[in-house]
């Protein structure tokens, strides 16, 4: 062998220098490249070590705090590190739970930090946070030394960044209370006010910055089997509209990466929160010296749908065909176009667009069982023609035309959209986004909402236009004059944005409205009856959506799945629930629905030879279940 063939390696060893590209093989999934990778490609020095000692009880995923038994403290070097008893999970998350509710959240974080790491300074993250006392704290009777010392977003923040398993259990344990703590409407809030608070990196930022280094900023991301991306630009959050890339720690995509894994089971390590930073026009952002993101206004046209083309493209071919990408919280011209543009070539779905259609249109078909007929009987108003009211009321037409076999272009009829201009009529067409023209029926002009629900008389109403408070007196009354028992859809979130309150709902129609809204609402008291509003929220679907298509191994969203994850969750309606009113079930059974609803969506992809995990389980919901993270702590060796 000459030596002038021989290349030398940086650790000394040589080898054949035979035209190394072509021969050079990396073995299947050598997804990073790094085995096949020539002497002249940069590659990734990614290690994987044992995790011991201090730097353990550091680990978020490994952490037990207390729950560490003494053989294990030995083996691992962290004898006296923590205190010498030894906790059990459930009894952690019972002490957790208890002081929780009984006493203050200033509190409940310096036992949790004790719980996951003595060394760690309760103050120092506490003395972070400005005062605040959130309408969460408020439904949940949790005001005191929470309102004033900390937002309990922190709360579980903290938790997610000791032990992840603790946090995930008690997520799971204490679903109703704490969902409106990690989740809407205390994340709109956390988003809004704390995003210059830069933690540990929680997602993977990519803005304009990164352009034509998308697949290298992806590499750096520490896990490599990813399953979901929650992604989103930052334009359009909740109803609160451009928060640039303030989201701290990323709070919409990590909140609801959060239940995709606390509600749906999907294993934390392959979540990947992604918020896209292509500006803001936000005037306060850009004037704020504090503010986290690019300081220029939003890239629009080819130079938005080229950083976004990169990233689609990057993101399948480092993470490959079957990777979930979720669009959250773009605004209505991008939304659209992004998903028609990507519903072709990846597996892609827009949760405000269809997350929420799905979970409006199983809330409609259990609210039949309390009004009786079919959805074809009813007529419905929308006041707001953006992602959520469009999206919603396709699939609402959608499903009556398969109901009935009339042609979509008909079922559509029965369905009323009004925007910032008014009802949308014909006479509008031309100058209609092409996402609202389907909706421009034959119509006089009508400019309000109160005359439109006058000349429509529609059987139900729905808020989508991320406006609060639009569901006036007026426009309760007149709906609660035509119908027994109006349904009122106060969808826009937070709750500072919901149309109208469950309060107001029930007292305007008599405690005769069947209401439920997009955040959260306590029980109300009306004329000595309980009434216990719906939460009508896409939480209830795409954590069971995103496990059916992933356990399936599809590769490509259809509206099927999408009615059929609909089905999945009005079919978890009991006669129970509505008995009571309620049009959803209670959220305490959130991991069972999901299931249900996971295996309703796998077996639509089944049917339509859109399921890559083959051969199909037997049976998809024994297997949804089986498939499903819980976050019992593990035995150590
Ligand atoms: O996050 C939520 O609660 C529901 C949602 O997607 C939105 O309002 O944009
Ligand atoms: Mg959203």
């Amino acid at each position: 062998m000459d030596s002038t063939t021989k290349k030398v390696r940086p650790g000394g060893a040589s080898v054949l220098d035979l035209d190394l590209k072509a021969t050079v093989g990396g073995g299947v999934e050598d997804a990073y490249g790094e085995d096949r990778a020539t002497e002249d490609q940069l590659v990734t020095p990614w290690t994987v070590s044992v995790a011991s000692g201090y730097s353990l009880l550091r680990d978020p995923h490994h952490n037990k705090g207390l729950a560490f038994t003494f053989k294990e403290r030995d083996a691992h070097y962290i004898r006296g590190l923590l205190p010498p008893v030894v906790m059990s999970q459930e009894l952690q998350v019972r002490h957790i739970s208890s002081v929780f509710w009984s006493f203050s959240l200033s509190l409940v974080i310096i036992i949790l930090l004790n719980f996951s790491n003595l060394t760690y300074s309760g103050e120092e993250t506490v003395a972070q946070y400005p005062p605040v006392s959130t309408p969460t704290a408020e439904v949940h009777g949790l005001d005191g030394p929470c309102g004033d010392f900390l937002t309990p977003h922190c709360f579980p923040v903290v938790e997610t960044e000791r032990n992840e398993r603790l946090f995930y259990k008690l997520l799971i344990n204490n679903v109703e209370e704490l969902l409106p703590v990690v989740y809407t409407p205390t994340v709109g809030e956390a988003c809004q006010k704390y995003g210059s608070i830069f933690q540990r990196p929680q997602g993977l930022y990519i803005s304009l910055k990164e352009k034509g280094k998308i697949l290298e900023v992806l590499k750096n991301w520490p896990e490599r089997s990813i399953q979901v991306i929650v992604v989103t630009d930052g334009e359009r959050i909740l109803g609160l509209g451009d928060l640039g890339c303030q989201v701290n720690g990323m709070g919409i995509p990590v909140g609801k990466l959060a239940l995709y894994t606390a509600l749906g089971g999907v294993r934390p390590s392959s979540c990947l929160p992604i918020t896209i930073d292509v500006g803001t026009n936000n005037e306060k952002l850009l004037n704020d010296e504090f503010y986290i993101g690019l300081k220029q206004r939003r890239a629009t046209g080819k130079e938005y749908a080229d950083l976004l083309e990169e990233f689609m493209s990057a993101v399948k071919q480092n993470y490959g065909e079957k990777v979930l990408i979720q669009f959250e919280d773009f605004a209505n011209h991008n939304a659209f176009d992004l998903l028609a543009k990507y519903g072709t070539t990846h597996l892609v779905f827009n949760d405000d667009i269809q997350g929420t259609a799905a979970v409006v249109l199983a809330g409609l078909v259990g609210a039949l069982k309390l009004l009786g007929g079919t959805l074809g009987d009813h007529k419905f108003l929308f006041l707001g023609a953006g992602e959520a009211g469009t999206g919603i009321a396709e699939l609402i037409a959608l499903e009556m035309s398969k109901q009935t076999k009339a042609p979509v272009e008909e079922t559509r009829k029965n369905i009323w959209l009004v925007d910032s201009k008014g009802l949308i009529v014909s006479s509008r067409k031309d100058s209609l986004q092409p996402f609202k023209k389907p909706w421009a029926h034959e119509h006089p002009p009508v400019t309000t909402l109160l005359d439109a629900v006058k000349a429509i008389k529609p059987t139900v109403l729905i808020g989508t236009s991320g406006v609060g408070s639009t569901f006036t007196k007026e426009v309760v009354e007149a709906m609660a004059e035509f119908n027994e028992k109006p349904l009122i859809l106060a969808l826009s979130n937070p709750t500072s944005q919901s149309e109208c309150t469950a309060e107001e709902a029930y007292k305007w129609t008599q405690g005769r409205a069947i209401y439920a809204s997009g955040s959260p609402f306590a029980p109300v008291e009306y004329n000595g009856k309980v009434h216990v509003p719906g939460q009508a929220n896409n939480a209830y679907i795409f954590p069971g959506l995103g496990l059916g298509l992933v356990i399936s191994g599809a590769i490509r969203v259809h509206d099927d799945m999408l009615l059929a994850a609909s089905e999945g969750l009005a079919g978890q309606v009991t006669k129970e629930n509505c008995e009571q009113g309620l049009i959803y079930p209670p959220f305490t059974n959130i991991r069972k629905i999901s299931a249900h609803i996971a295996a309703n969506v796998a077996a639509k992809v089944y049917e339509l030879g859109l399921a890559s995990r083959l051969p199909r389980p037997e049976n998809l919901l024994k297997h949804a279940e089986s498939c499903m993270y819980t976050p019992n702590y593990r035995t150590y060796r």
